[in-house]
């Protein structure tokens, strides 16, 4: 029986695929096998030693302390485009509500006074404040280009926009997704150079941190929309309150409210609504349900972000055993002498690594002692090992 805790609300439908016969909810973290979260920022949280794995229901992975739990062996994953579609379709809202001033035009609706004033009537003399701007024929700017980036360059393409692509690590699947009438952008000085709006999709790292700053701005057209709905932290608000101000940006909408910026007049800040949808909260449900069982049950890694993803299907031998190990020389050797030492013979196996560590996978004949597991444990690099369960 495993127990798997929810640290936000996770969708039922995702939930229902933990059959009750293996799965349970762990009310408290010391039980849990598995953790499932979304936006909760677990940077703080003590990981008690019994968790093995933590699914991300989403793309963002800036909440979880990815590289600290490589090194205790515990296996982060993501769940990679289940919600794009969301924030791509909040984006064009995005694109049109800095475009029009519907908002403010809707704010006068609800100050009428009707008692006094014939609202019918004050429209065609009021309306002229709320004209906008139409978005076929204008630039917009795309830094980075996966799973939204690609969406969104695609959709405003056919809107009508000229779109600018930037990103130095664009996939292989995402550049056969986008369309062929993307601009393909080397240096993202130009897409400040050109656009007239600039939407960021990429994630917050070290590297991002900060991406949209006072140098960045001071090379825009004046009057440019900036849409942020990928994190707080790629924008620096105190250069952004400036560009405001100096008319450089004309208009900032933001998925991530900030205290500073919620009152101002060109901020439309929307509390996260990007992936708030039912279809995307099901999809990232179901997809962070199945890989969480995939590795509790057969050892198998699939969307990780911390170590490699890993697939050998469903063990039909007698035993897999599951070793995370740092990404150092000789380790299969010496893992594969003391299964020697203990005459087991492998049937399948499968070794990869990502960055600072690496996963075997090994299907054996027969039993695995408690001798052997200790002698794995023992290799200094090695970091997790456990044994499931095969089909023989
Ligand atoms: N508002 C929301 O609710 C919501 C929902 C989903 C994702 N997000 C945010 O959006 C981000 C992107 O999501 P995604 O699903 O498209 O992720 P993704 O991993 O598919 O795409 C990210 C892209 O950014 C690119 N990139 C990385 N560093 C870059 C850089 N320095 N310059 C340019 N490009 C760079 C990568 O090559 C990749 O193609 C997530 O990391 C998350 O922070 C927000
Ligand atoms: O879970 C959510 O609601 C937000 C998820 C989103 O920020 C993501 O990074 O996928």
């Amino acid at each position: 029986m495993y127990k798997i805790r929810t640290l936000n609300n996770i969708s039922d439908e995702g939930l229902a695929l933990l059959n009750k016969d293996t799965y349970s909810f762990a009310t408290v973290d010391e039980e849990a096998d598995a953790m499932i979260v979304r936006s909760f920022k677990m940077h703080d949280m003590n990981l008690p030693e019994k968790v093995k794995i933590v699914a991300r229901a989403g793309a963002g992975v800036n909440n979880i302390p990815v590289e600290k739990y490589a090194e205790q062996g515990v296996v982060v994953c993501n769940t990679p485009g289940a919600n794009a579609n969301a924030v791509k379709e909040l984006v064009v809202l995005g694109l049109l509500l800095s475009s029009r001033k519907v908002i403010q035009g809707i704010k006068w609706v609800h100050g009428v006074n009707t008692e006094e004033v014939d609202v019918s009537k004050a429209v065609e003399k009021e309306k002229s404040k709320f004209a906008g701007q139409e978005l076929t024929g204008k630039k917009l700017g795309v830094i980075g280009l996966g799973a939204i980036g690609v969406k969104v360059a695609n959709i405003a393409i056919s809107l009508g926009m000229e779109v600018y692509g930037y990103d130095p690590f664009v996939s292989i699947e995402s550049a056969w997704g986008l369309s062929s009438e993307v601009k393909r952008i080397l240096n993202i000085d130009e897409i400040m150079t050109e656009c007239d709006y600039i939407t960021l999709h990429v994630p917050l790292i070290e590297q991002t941190k900060n991406l949209m700053s006072a140098e960045k701005f001071a090379l825009s057209k004046n009057g440019i929309r900036l849409l942020n709905f990928a994190r707080d932290g790629l924008v620096n608000i105190e250069d952004l309150k400036q560009s405001i101000k100096d008319g450089k940006i004309l208009c900032y909408i933001t998925d991530f409210p900030e205290n500073d910026l919620v009152n101002m007049e060109n901020v439309i800040a929307i509390p996260h609504l990007g992936a708030s949808t039912h279809e995307s909260e099901e999809n990232c449900a179901k997809m962070a349900v199945s890989q969480t069982k995939e590795y509790l049950e057969n050892g198998n890694i699939i969307n990780s972000v911390n170590y490699p993803n890993c697939y050998m299907g469903l063990c039909q031998s007698y035993a897999r055993i599951a070793i995370h190990h740092k990404n150092v020389p000789n380790m299969v050797g010496q893992i594969s002498s003391i299964l020697a030492k203990e005459n087991l013979n492998i049937s399948d196996m499968l070794n990869k690594s990502k960055g600072n560590y690496a996963y075997t996978l090994i299907d054996v004949d027969s039993e695995v002692s408690e001798q052997l597991i200790n002698d794995l444990m023992a290799i200094q690099e090695v970091i997790r090992v456990r044994i499931i369960k095969g089909d023989k």
